[in-house]
C-alpha cells in the first residue's frame, strides 16, 4: 500500500472514531446495532467491501438493514460475487476492522491484509460496490458513512442503488457479475414473466374463492412497498397488502412481520376476526423471509402458522413431482437434496423422509444452508423461520435448457414438455442468490394453484410436534461448544449427559441447546408429543444451562 493509499485512509477513517467501549461482532447475518453507535462500523464495512471487490475483481454488495429488529437498530451486511453471504473467512478480519481503535491501527490492519491477500491498490481493476438500504430513518446518513469508506480506497465507486430489499441487492450483485443487466426494473420484470409462465402451464385452474386473495403483511418495511410493484404486473392473482410501511400505517417490525407471526402465532396488527380462514402471508422487514398463517376464529387472535419448514415441504413436493416425470420419461436421474437445521420440527423431517427425500442438517444460519444446497442438481433449504431458497445447480440448468431446446423438435409427451417448462420457471422465479419472501410468496401462490390446495390443505401435509424454545443469560455463551450440526454438546462436560437424563424420561421428544449468533443468550430447543412435555421439557434443559454456565454456576 503506498502512501498516497495510507493518506487517504488515515484522513477519511478520522472523521468516523469509534465509540468508546463499543465491541461489535460480524454475527450470523453482518454487524447488528442501535444506529447510533454504527457510523464508523458501516464505514469500515465500505472499506472492507471494496477491498473484497478488489480481491474477487467482481462487483461486491453491500446491505444497510437490520431485517426485523426494532426500528432504532440497523446493520450492515457483505454480498459476495455469486450473490451469497461474504465468505466465512473474511469474518475474522471483518471483526478487525470493526473493533480497530484507532485509524493508525485501521490502517496497518488493512495494510496487513491486502499483502496477506494479494491485493494491490491503484491496479487496472477499479472496486465497485452496489450500495442498498431498507426503509430505516438511519439508513440515509449510514449509507453516506458506506460511500466515504468505499472512497477512501484509491479508484473504488461506490453505486446507490436506493431503498430495496436485502434480496434485490442481492439478485443485482449476482446478475451485474454475470454480465447481465441488473436493474431493479429487470428484477420485477424476471419475477412477474416467470410467475406468468408457471401460471399458464397449470394444467387446471383451482375454483374456490379463497384461491382469488392473497392478505400480505409487509411488516411496515420495504417488502410492502416493493410488492406493490410486483402486484401490479400479475393479472391472475389478486394481492391485499397491509402494514405496506405507507404514512400513518404503523411502525416497522412493530408488532407485525414474520419474525413476530412465528414467535407469538398471534395476527400481526392489521389482522382480525375479520380474516378467519383466509390465506395470508408476513413479511418480515427486508423481505429476505416469510412465512403463511390463517386466522382462527376466537378473541384471542391466534393463528395456524405455516412455518419455513411447511413451505420446504410444498415446495419439496412440486419439484419432486416434476422431476419424477422427467425421470420416467428418459431414465435421468436428478440428484435432489433438501437441507434443515436442527429448529426444523421433527414431523417435517418425518415428512420428507417418508417422500423418499434426501434431507441433510447443517448449523443455524443461512450460510451454512446455503453452502450445503449447493452440493445437489436441485437444492432446497429452509429455516423453520421462513429463510430459504432453492438452488439449480449451473451443470442442471444447463442439462434443463438443452432438453427444453430438444423437446421442442420431438414428439416427447406434453407432461414432460411441461415439467422442463416448470423447472426452468422455478429457477428464475426464485431467487438464486438468496432466500426471497417476494418471489418465496409467488411460487407458493403458484403451487397452491396447480395443487388445488387451500392453505389448510397445505397445512394438514403433516402436523407439526409440540416445541418450546427458551433463552438463557449465561455468563459466557462461548463456553458451549456444539457438534453434529449442533445437535450435541462437547462442551461443558457433562451438560449434554444431563440433557439426555432429561429426554429419557419422555417419548418421541428431542432437545438441544446451542449459542446464538446474534443474541447474548444459550438457546434451548424441546419437541415431544405434549406441549405440556416439551415445555417441561425445555425447562428443566434450561435449568441445566444454568446451573452449568448461569450467573449462578460461579
Ligand atoms: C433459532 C433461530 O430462529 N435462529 C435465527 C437467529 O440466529 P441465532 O444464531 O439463533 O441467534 O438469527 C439468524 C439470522 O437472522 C437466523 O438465521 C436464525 O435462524
Ligand atoms: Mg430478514
Amino acid at each position: 500500500m503506498d502512501e498516497h493509499q495510507k493518506g487517504m485512509l488515515l484522513e477519511c477513517a478520522s472523521k468516523y472514531p469509534v465509540p468508546k467501549g463499543v465491541k461489535i461482532s460480524y454475527g450470523t447475518a453482518g454487524f447488528r446495532a442501535d444506529a447510533s453507535i454504527l457510523s464508523s462500523t458501516v464505514f469500515r464495512v465500505g472499506i472492507l467491501a471494496a477491498l473484497r471487490s478488489l480481491k474477487t475483481k467482481s462487483v461486491i454488495g453491500l446491505m444497510i438493514t437490520a431485517s426485523h429488529n426494532q426500528i432504532s437498530d440497523n446493520g450492515v451486511k457483505i454480498a459476495d460475487p455469486s450473490g451469497g453471504m461474504l465468505t466465512q473467512d473474511w469474518e475474522p478480519f471483518a471483526d478487525l476492522l470493526a473493533n480497530a481503535p484507532d485509524p493508525q491501527n485501521l490502517v496497518k490492519l488493512i495494510s496487513e491484509f491486502a499483502k496477506k491477500e494479494n491485493i494491490s491498490f491503484g491496479g487496472v481493476y477499479s472496486a465497485e460496490v452496489l450500495l442498498g438500504r431498507d426503509t430505516r430513518p438511519s439508513g440515509e446518513s449510514l449509507l453516506e458513512a458506506a460511500r466515504h469508506g468505499i472512497n477512501s480506497v484509491v479508484g473504488a465507486v461506490a453505486t446507490d442503488m436506493g431503498i430495496l430489499t436485502t434480496p434485490q441487492l442481492h439478485w443485482m450483485v449476482r446478475y451485474r457479475n454475470k454480465g447481465k443487466s441488473s436493474l431493479e426494473s429487470d428484477y420485477f420484470t424476471q419475477l412477474s414473466n416467470a410467475f406468468r409462465c408457471l401460471m399458464n402451464y397449470i394444467p387446471r385452474e383451482m375454483t374456490t374463492s379463497e384461491m382469488d386473495e392473497l392478505i400480505v403483511d409487509g411488516a411496515n418495511g420495504v417488502g410492502g412497498e416493493k410488492l406493490e410493484v410486483v402486484k401490479k404486473t400479475l393479472s391472475s392473482l389478486v394481492i391485499q397488502i397491509r402494514n405496506s410501511g405507507r404514512e400513518g400505517e404503523g411502525v416497522l417490525n412493530q408488532g407485525v412481520g414474520a419474525d413476530f407471526v412465528q414467535k407469538e402465532k398471534i395476527v400481526p396488527s392489521g389482522f382480525g376476526q375479520i380474516d378467519v380462514g383466509k390465506r395470508c402471508a408476513s413479511l418480515d422487514g427486508d423481505a429476505d423471509r416469510f412465512v403463511y398463517f390463517h386466522v382462527l376464529p376466537g378473541s384471542n387472535n391466534k393463528i395456524e402458522l405455516v412455518d419455513g419448514d411447511k413451505i420446504l415441504s410444498l415446495f419439496a413436493l412440486f419439484i419432486k413431482q416434476q422431476l419424477a416425470i422427467l425421470n420416467k420419461e428418459d431414465g435421468h436421474q436428478v440428484h435432489l437434496g433438501i437441507v434443515q437445521t436442527a429448529y426444523a420440527n421433527g414431523a417435517s423431517t418425518d415428512y420428507l423422509k417418508k417422500l423418499g427425500l434426501e434431507v441433510a442438517l447443517t448449523p443455524t444460519g443461512v450460510k451454512y444452508l446455503h453452502e450445503k444446497a449447493c452440493e445437489y442438481d436441485i437444492g432446497i433449504y429452509f429455516e423453520a423461520n421462513g429463510h430459504g431458497t432453492i438452488l439449480f445447480s449451473a451443470s442442471f440448468l444447463s442439462w434443463l435448457e438443452n432438453r427444453n431446446k430438444e423437446i421442442a423438435s420431438s414428439s416427447d409427451g406434453l407432461e414432460q414438455q411441461l415439467s422442463v417448462k416448470r423447472l426452468l420457471a422455478v429457477s428464475e422465479l426464485i431467487n438464486q442468490a438468496v432466500g426471497d419472501a417476494l418471489s418465496g410468496v409467488l411460487l407458493v401462490e403458484v403451487i397452491l394453484r396447480h395443487m388445488g390446495w387451500s392453505i389448510q390443505r397445505w397445512n394438514e401435509l403433516y402436523q407439526d410436534l409440540p416445541s418450546r424454545q427458551l433463552k438463557v443469560k449465561v455468563m459466557d455463551r462461548t463456553a458451549v461448544v456444539t457438534a453434529n450440526a449442533e445437535t450435541g454438546v462437547v462442551k461443558p462436560t457433562g451438560l449434554q449427559e444431563a440433557i439426555n437424563c432429561e429426554v429419557a424420561k419422555y417419548t418421541m421428544r428431542r432437545s438441544f441447546v446451542r449459542p446464538s449468533g446474534t443474541e447474548d443468550v444459550i438457546r434451548v430447543y424441546a419437541e415431544a408429543s405434549t406441549q405440556e412435555e416439551a415445555d417441561n421439557l425445555a425447562k428443566s434443559v434450561a435449568q441445566h444451562v444454568d446451573h452449568f454456565l448461569g450467573f449462578g454456576s460461579s
